[in-house]
């Protein structure tokens, strides 16, 4: 019963609906005991031998008047409440989206994609029924069993009823103990669901790399492991579940002894009539469904309990990154000035950043180049404000990156990540992705820039062609110029390129990084790269090792200085060298 405190706050906003909903149920219920009462009254006036056929027009034309209202009212109900039910699992969808659009990296580190999609699935259903069948059942079973109750104690006799409903706690006592392992059995059965969820989609979207180390074998095996697992979970709920049934129907077969003995007693003492004990028959038959609606009723309350608590656990994590009140709405622009003098990522003992300290003039490029692992991305993400925590001070145009809203701050910014990604729309879609009021021409254009443009006219729809989910139907290289043109159609102040040429070959690469120079003009640019060539042309040039700057300056003086960057840059010119020559 908590979860209904739980939804309180709905049952609330949705008032009205239930209101008329649950009167409208309570009537159906109430006018479910007219017709046993009638046979009852039509057979003692059989009997009596009183019944004329006026009389039974008149009951019988009582009973298709009862039917047609039940009909109404039960049109009047169902669109009530299952609408109201259909509004709450909306609303938590439009939450729980809501809530995965604005969370950060942390959150999506600490949650597994599976598990993310089972808690918008399964969890949200679960919920749902709550306040569908959940209301449904509570009223229904309620009302039912009350009224057939009331109408037993006044049509028949209180002591036969009160005989009829020894067997009822039973119920209650099982209900009871049943419903709190439910709870616990049924939240271990989604976990196990969204472990499955969770294994299955990095199957799928891993696949070729299965395929190609040939693991498809141990993958199965792994995913059969889960699939037991979960099964093994399943069955115990099950296992629950089925032990309601058959309490419920010992309780109403020792109901039904009790009467006929008692029943009979009272026959034959006078006490009732034989259209009395008929009637009273009938009323524990309409006993049955609301004795097993309170089994299937606690059922749905645990299970929509326990979702609601694994869905609450999630909108309860808190983004770290928070906009301050009064943030600057304006777009950043102008001089970045970057001075880091200690990161780490979350619980991380060493540092990952230690007195990084660079400036970029508005309009001029910074390269960034290091071994793998040195810490370049790391402060593109510091960058983007994907963290927030750190010693040190981030300015963009002046203000500290946080005084920004998000909005503000990202919207200047084009970001092409080293591990792109395309969603499943046209070429045209994906490039003006951050502009979809891009026209085409300016597509093209974006398109040409990066050297994508001659690609993708070669294919047979053109602009139109689909791309597949992460582009599986591009190359690596057609990949990175498209996720480069995406963050050329929005001409940000700040574009920056992480590893985003590595698969384009060096004439191509020299082409693009050219068309960049000539359009970026007054626009600020970063480039991270393995590859020297990539930002051997920046104003500025860092060196990163172990997350510090240990080499800076420009192409001439970092050759000049004759330490890491000029052996790489040695060392990648004569391979282009051995590449060319095998040509
Ligand atoms: N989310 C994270 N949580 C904890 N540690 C991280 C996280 N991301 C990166 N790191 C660690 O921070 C260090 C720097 O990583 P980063 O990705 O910045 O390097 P990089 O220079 O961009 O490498 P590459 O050239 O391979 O892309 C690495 O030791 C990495 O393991």
């Amino acid at each position: 019963m908590q979860i209904f405190r739980k939804l309180g706050w709905f049952f609330k906003e949705e008032r009205k609906s239930y209101i008329i909903g649950v009167t409208s149920l309570v009537i159906v219920s109430m006018l479910q005991i007219v017709s046993p009462r009638i046979i009852g009254i039509v057979i003692d006036e059989i009997a009596d031998k009183t019944l004329t056929a006026k009389r039974l027009i008149m009951w019988v034309s009582i009973v298709v008047g009862v039917a047609i209202l039940q009909y109404i009212l039960r049109y009047v109900w169902r669109t009530n409440i299952w609408g109201s039910a259909a509004k709450l699992e909306k609303s938590l969808r439009k939450q729980l989206f809501h809530h995965f659009t604005v969370m950060d990296n942390v959150f999506f580190q600490k949650y597994r994609t599976g598990d993310l999609m089972a808690h918008a699935t399964n969890d949200l259903s679960a919920i749902q029924n709550v306040a569908g069948a959940g209301i449904l059942t509570f009223a229904d079973s309620l009302v039912n069993g009350g009224v057939t109750i009331i109408a037993m104690i006044l049509f028949v006799d209180w002591r036969l009823t009160l005989i009829a409903l020894l067997p009822l706690p039973l119920l209650a006592f099982t209900s009871r103990k049943l419903g709190s392992e439910l709870h616990g059995a049924f939240r271990k059965s989604q976990e196990a669901f969204s472990t499955i969820n969770d294994k299955t989609q990095e199957s799928i979207t891993g696949i070729k790399v299965i395929k190609t180390f040939g693991q498809e074998r141990e993958d199965m095996e792994d995913f059969q492991e889960k699939v037991n697992d979960a099964i093994v979970k399943v069955n115990r709920v099950n296992v629950l579940d089925a032990l309601f049934d058959p309490i419920i129907t010992l309780i109403i077969g020792l109901s039904y002894i009790l009467t006929i003995i008692v029943g009979g007693t009272f026959i034959m003492k006078n006490v009732i009539t034989i259209g009395q004990l008929i009637t009273f028959i009938d009323y524990i038959s309409m006993l049955i469904w609301p004795m097993f609606a309170i089994g299937r009723l606690f059922n749905v309350l645990e299970r929509g309990s326990a979702s609601y608590d694994r869905v609450q656990e999630l909108l309860h994590e808190k983004s770290h990154i928070v906009e301050r009140e009064g943030a600057i709405q304006e777009v950043a622009k102008g001089q970045l000035n970057f001075d880091m003098s200690s990161f780490r990522y979350h619980d991380d003992e060493v540092e990952t950043l230690k007195n990084v300290q660079f400036k970029i003039e508005e309009g001029s490029t910074l390269g960034i180049v290091g071994k793998t692992g040195s810490g370049k991305t790391t402060i593109m993400k510091l960058l983007l404000r994907e963290y927030d925590e750190y010693e040190g001070m981030i300015t963009f145009g002046g203000h500290d990156i946080r005084d920004y809203s998000l909005d503000a701050l990202l919207n200047s910014i084009g970001y092409v990540p080293q591990d792109h990604f395309l969603f499943s729309m046209t070429i045209r879609d994906n490039i003006r992705f951050a502009n979809p009021e891009g026209s085409q021409g300016e597509v093209e254009r974006a398109a040409e820039l990066t050297a994508i443009h001659d690609d993708i006219v070669d294919m047979p729809k053109g602009y139109d062609t689909m791309v597949g989910e992460r582009g599986v139907s591009l190359s690596g290289g057609q990949k990175q110029r498209l996720s480069i043109a995406r963050a050329l159609m929005i001409n940000p102040e700040l574009l920056i390129l992480d590893d985003a040429l590595s698969a384009v070959d060096a004439k191509t690469e020299e082409r693009i990084l050219s068309n960049l120079k000539t359009i970026r003009g007054d626009k600020t640019t970063i480039i991270a790269a393995h590859r020297i060539s990539s930002v051997m042309h920046a104003q500025e040039i860092i060196v990163v090792e172990d997350g510090q700057i240990v080499e800076r300056g420009n192409h001439d003086e970092l050759i000049a200085l004759n330490g890491w960057y000029a052996k790489m840059y040695d060392q990648q010119q004569l391979e282009a060298k051995i590449e060319g020559g095998s040509d």
